[in-house]
C-alpha cells in the first residue's frame, strides 16, 4: 500500500471527470471507497473518505492511499514504465487545470445568482406563509381563558409629576461600559483563539466542531449560524471537588461533580445523521470557492455571539402578557443578526413541534430529586428549549399559578436546568457551550440564573467567559417572601446578604429580584422613561436604591413588535369571520371592515361612522382599569362603542361585566385570555385607551400603531417614549396622551381624540398613516441589545 496524497478535491474531482467506477458498498459517509483507475500504478485507488455525498459534491478529509490487488507491486516499485507515470503526471496537471477552470466558472455563477436574488423583492414572501402556518398552529394553544396570578406583591402608585424628561435618555456612561483597550485586546485574542480552535477541515463551514456532535436524527435540519464555540467551552471545565471546597463551605450540587458529557457525544451517529441534509445545506460545507461570496457577513460582524434567553414564558407556546411576547421575538431578531440564538422556557403543554432530545438531568429542589427532560424546536432561526417536568406540566392557563412556594420552587428548578443548558442540550446536533455565551434572564422568575451562574460556577473559575443580563419587565413583581425563604434557592450561606432587603413595605425580606440585579453582569429595562423611573423612590418599588449602586450597568431600550405575528398585512386571526388583512395601501377599505366584522362578531350595532375604543391588558391596578371604569359613564353619554378585554384581579373582572350589564348597546367587557380577541380589537378599534399607572414599555400601544388604531395614553414609562402628542397645527404625533393618572385627564384626553375622529378625517388618517409608516420591528433594538452583550462580553 503507497500513499499517494493527502485528501484533496480536486483529486476526487479527477476520478469523477474522468469517470471512474467507484465501487462502495453503501458510499456512504466514512466509507471506504474504491476506484478503478488504470493509469495508477496500483491500478485503483481506495480511500476512506469522511465524505458528504450531497447532490454531487464531494469532499474528502482524510488520507487517501493507493491499493489495489497488485499493490504491494507498486509499492516496491515494480517494472512501472517511467514514461507512463509521467504521462499519468501530465493528464493529471491537465485535468487539474481544467477543474480550477470549472470552478471559476461555479463561483462566478453562484455571484451572479446572487446579485440577481439581491435584487429581487418578495423574497421572504416565503417567510410569512411559514409565518402564518406557524401563528396558525398557535390558536388553540393560548386562546384557551387565562388567569394570571403573579406573586402577589402589591401594587402602589407612580407619582407622574416626579418625571424628569431631562433624564429619559440617561444611559451608563460609555467608559464605564467598555473596557480598557489592552483587555480588550487581550479578549479579543482569547475570544479568538477559543473560538476557532479546530483544523479547518474539523470544523463544517456552520462553524460546529465535528467532534463534539451528537446524534440528532429528531431534530430539523440545522441552518448554518457562523458561531464558533471553543472547545474549551464546549468541553466545560470539570471543578474538582477539593477546589470547590476551597471556595464554598456548602457542598457542590452533584451535577457540577460530574462531567457534562458535551464532548463525549458520537461522531460516528452524527456522519450517519449527516447525510439526510438537503443537498442546499451540504453545499454549506464544502470548501467550494465561491461560497464565502454567496453567504452575506452577519450583521452583527465580528460581534457574533452565542445567546440564550431565559423566560418564564415564550409566545406563541405560553403567554400571559408582554413578557411572553418579548421573549418570541427578540430571540428571532438577534438570530437574524447573525447570533446563534436559544430560547429557554418551561413546557407547560405538549407543543407539536417541539421533540424530545432524549436527555435527562436531576437536580435538586428543596430536598426533592427533580428529573427535567429537554424538548428542541428550531423555529425561524432560534433554538427553542422546552424544560420538562410534572412541575410544570398543564400549568399553560396558569403560568404562575399555586402558592408562593411552589412558584419558587418551579422557579429553582427551571433556573438550575436552564443554566446547564449550554453543556447538555445538542440543538442541531451541538451544544452551545459556555464560550462566547451570554444569558439574557427576564423579571423576577428567572432572576436567580444570574446568581446561579455565578455562585455556582463563575466563583469557581467554571463559565468564567459567560455573561449574564438581566431584563426588567415589571419591577412591581419581584418574588419576595420571608426570609427563610433562602434556605430553597440552595446557595451557599454568604449569598444571604444579596437576597436580603429592608424596605418600609415589606420590612426585612427576601427578594430574588435584589439578588439577581446584583449578580446580573448587565441590567436592562423596556423603555428609556421606564429606566428613568426604576431609580426613583415611587417607581423601584424598593429596588431604585440598588439599581442605583449599579446604574453603570443598568440601561434603557424600547422594545419592538413582531412585525409578522402583528401586522395587519400577514395577521392570521383576520383570515375569516369577515375580517380582512389590510396595509396602508387599502387601509380605507380594510379597517372599517375589520370594524364590521368586530361589531358583529361582539353583537354591537354595525357603524362605520362611531368611534370604536378598545383596551386589552391584565387587569390589575397597573394598568388603570378603575380610570376607565370611573370614565365609562362619561363614554357611554357619546356617541362611542367601547370593548375591554382582559382578566385578572376579580374585582376589576367583575368591573367589565357590570359594564356590559348596564350598556348592552353600546359596550361589550371580555372577561378571559384570547390573542385572537386581541388580535381582532387592535385591528377592528379606531381608539386604543392604555390610561397604565405605570407602564416598563407597553406593547398593545405598539401594535395598534402598526394597525392604524390610534393609541390614547397615560404619558408614562414606555407609552411617554413611543406615542408622540398629536400637534394639529404641525399635523405631528402619534395619538393623545395625559400627564397623570386621573379619569379627568383621560376624559380630556379621549375628548380631543374623538373631536378629531368626527371632524378632521384627514389629521386622523396623518395619525394613522404615521403610526403605520414608522419601523417599530425588533430590528432597531436588536442591535442595542447586542452592545449591551458585548460591553458584557469584554467586561471582567
Ligand atoms: N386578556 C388578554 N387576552 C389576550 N391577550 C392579552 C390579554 N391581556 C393582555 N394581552 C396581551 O399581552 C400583551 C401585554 O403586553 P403589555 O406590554 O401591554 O403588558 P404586560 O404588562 O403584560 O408586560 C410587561 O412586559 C412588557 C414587555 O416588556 C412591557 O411592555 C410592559 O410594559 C410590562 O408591563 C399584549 O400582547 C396583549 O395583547
Amino acid at each position: 500500500m503507497a500513499s499517494v496524497a493527502e485528501s484533496s478535491f480536486p483529486l476526487l474531482c479527477q476520478i469523477k471527470t474522468q469517470r471512474r467506477v467507484v465501487t462502495s458498498s453503501t458510499l456512504r459517509n466514512s466509507s471506504l471507497v474504491r476506484v478503478s483507475y488504470p493509469e495508477l500504478p496500483s491500478g485503483s485507488l481506495s480511500f476512506r473518505c469522511r465524505s458528504f455525498v450531497y447532490g454531487h459534491r464531494w469532499k474528502c478529509v482524510r488520507r487517501v492511499e493507493a491499493t489495489g490487488s497488485d499493490s504491494s507491486e507498486s509499492a516496491s516499485g515494480g517494472d512501472e514504465p517511467e514514461d507512463a507515470l509521467q504521462a499519468t503526471i501530465e493528464k493529471s496537471k491537465k485535468v487539474l487545470a481544467m477543474q480550477r477552470n470549472l470552478l471559476q466558472q461555479i463561483a462566478e455563477r453562484r455571484k451572479l445568482v446572487s446579485s440577481i436574488k439581491e435584487s429581487t423583492p418578495n423574497l421572504d414572501d416565503g417567510k410569512a406563509s411559514s409565518k402564518e402556518e406557524y401563528g396558525s398552529s398557535v390558536i388553540a394553544n393560548t386562546d384557551a381563558t387565562k388567569k394570571e396570578t403573579m406573586d402577589g406583591d402589591g401594587n402602589r402608585s407612580v407619582s407622574p409629576s416626579s418625571y424628569g424628561k431631562s433624564s429619559l435618555n440617561k444611559e451608563p456612561e460609555a467608559k464605564s461600559l467598555s473596557p480598557s483597550t489592552e483587555s480588550l485586546k487581550n479578549s479579543k485574542q482569547s475570544s479568538a483563539s477559543v473560538t476557532s480552535p479546530e483544523k479547518p477541515s474539523d470544523v463544517a463551514a456552520n462553524g460546529k466542531p465535528w467532534s463534539s456532535v451528537v446524534a440528532s436524527s429528531l431534530d430539523p435540519p440545522y441552518k448554518p449560524s457562523s458561531v464558533v464555540t471553543s472547545p474549551e467551552k464546549t468541553s466545560p471545565e470539570k471543578p474538582s471537588k477539593s477546589r470547590a471546597g476551597a471556595f464554598w463551605s456548602d457542598p457542590l450540587p452533584s451535577y457540577l461533580t460530574k462531567a457534562p458529557e458535551t464532548s463525549s457525544m458520537k461522531t460516528e451517529e452524527y456522519v450517519e445523521t449527516r447525510e439526510e441534509k438537503t443537498p442546499e445545506v451540504a453545499s454549506s460545507e464544502t470548501n467550494e470557492p465561491g461560497k464565502d461570496e454567496e453567504k452575506p457577513p452577519p450583521l452583527a460582524g465580528a460581534n457574533v455571539m452565542n445567546v440564550i434567553l431565559v423566560a418564564a414564558e415564550c409566545a406563541p407556546f405560553s403567554k400571559t402578557g408582554g413578557l411572553g411576547d418579548v421573549a418570541g421575538a427578540l430571540p428571532k431578531a438577534l438570530a437574524r443578526r447573525g447570533h446563534r440564538v436559544m430560547v429557554v422556557v418551561p413546557r407547560y403543554a405538549e407543543y407539536a413541534e417541539a421533540k424530545d432530545l432524549g436527555v435527562r438531568k436531576r437536580y435538586k429542589v428543596a430536598g426533592q430529586d427533580m428529573e427535567v427532560m429537554y424538548f428542541h424546536a428550531y423555529i425561524d432561526g432560534v433554538d427553542f428549549v422546552f424544560i420538562d417536568s410534572p412541575v410544570f406540566r398543564h400549568l399553560s392557563n396558569n403560568i404562575y399559578g399555586g402558592n408562593r412556594l411552589d412558584i419558587l420552587k418551579r422557579m429553582v428548578l427551571f433556573c438550575k436546568a436552564a443554566v446547564e443548558v449550554p453543556w447538555y442540550v445538542p440543538c442541531g446536533g451541538v451544544c452551545y457551550g459556555d464560550g462566547n455565551l451570554a444569558f439574557i434572564a427576564n423579571d423576577w422568575h428567572t432572576a436567580l440564573l444570574p446568581v446561579y451562574l455565578k455562585a455556582y460556577y463563575r466563583d469557581h473559575g467554571i463559565m468564567k467567559y459567560t455573561r449574564s443580563v438581566l431584563v426588567i419587565h415589571n419591577i412591581a413583581h419581584q418574588g419576595r417572601g420571608p426570609v427563610d425563604d433562602f434556605s430553597y434557592v440552595d446557595l451557599p450561606n454568604h449569598y444571604l446578604d444579596s437576597f436580603k432587603l429592608y424596605d418600609p413595605v415589606g420590612g426585612e425580606h427576601f427578594n430574588i429580584f435584589a439578588a439577581g440585579l446584583k449578580a446580573a453582569d448587565r441590567v436592562l429595562t423596556v423603555s428609556h422613561g421606564y429606566s428613568w423611573e426604576v431609580k426613583t423612590l415611587e417607581g423601584g418599588w424598593g429596588l431604585h436604591n440598588i439599581i442605583n449602586e449599579n446604574d453603570w450597568k443598568f440601561r434603557g431600550i424600547v422594545n419592538g413588535i413582531d412585525t409578522q405575528e402583528w401586522n395587519p398585512k400577514f395577521d392570521t386571526y383576520l383570515h375569516s369571520d369577515d375580517y380582512t388583512n389590510y396595509s396602508l395601501e387599502n387601509l380605507h377599505i380594510g379597517k372599517p371592515q375589520c370594524k364590521a366584522a368586530l361589531q358583529k362578531e361582539l353583537g354591537l350595532p354595525v357603524r362605520p361612522d362611531v368611534p370604536l375604543i378598545g383596551f386589552i391588558g391584565r387587569l390589575d391596578h397597573q394598568k388603570g382599569v378603575d380610570l376607565i371604569a370611573e370614565a365609562v359613564p362619561w363614554m357611554m353619554s357619546q356617541d362611542v362603542q367601547l370593548v375591554m378585554l382582559g382578566s385578572g384581579r376579580p374585582d376589576l373582572e367583575e368591573v367589565l361585566r357590570q359594564m356590559e350589564h348596564q350598556y348592552r348597546d353600546k359596550a361589550r367587557g371580555w372577561v378571559g385570555f384570547s390573542v385572537k380577541t386581541a388580535h381582532r380589537i387592535t385591528a377592528g378599534a379606531d381608539i386604543l385607551l392604555m390610561p397604565s399607572r405605570f407602564e416598563p414599555c407597553g406593547l398593545n400601544q405598539l401594535y395598534a400603531m402598526n394597525y392604524g388604531t390610534i393609541p390614547v395614553v397615560h404619558a408614562v414609562g414606555g407609552l411617554r417614549d413611543t406615542v408622540q402628542q398629536f400637534d394639529p397645527y404641525s399635523e405631528t404625533g402619534l395619538g393623545w396622551t395625559f400627564d397623570s393618572a386621573e379619569a379627568g385627564k383621560l376624559i380630556h384626553a379621549l375628548g380631543n381624540c374623538l373631536l378629531t375622529y368626527r371632524e378632521y378625517k384627514e389629521s386622523w388618517e396623518g395619525l394613522q398613516r404615521r403610526g403605520m409608516t414608522q419601523d417599530l420591528s425588533w430590528d432597531n433594538a436588536a442591535e442595542k441589545y447586542e452592545e449591551v452583550l458585548v460591553a458584557a462580553k469584554y467586561h471582567w
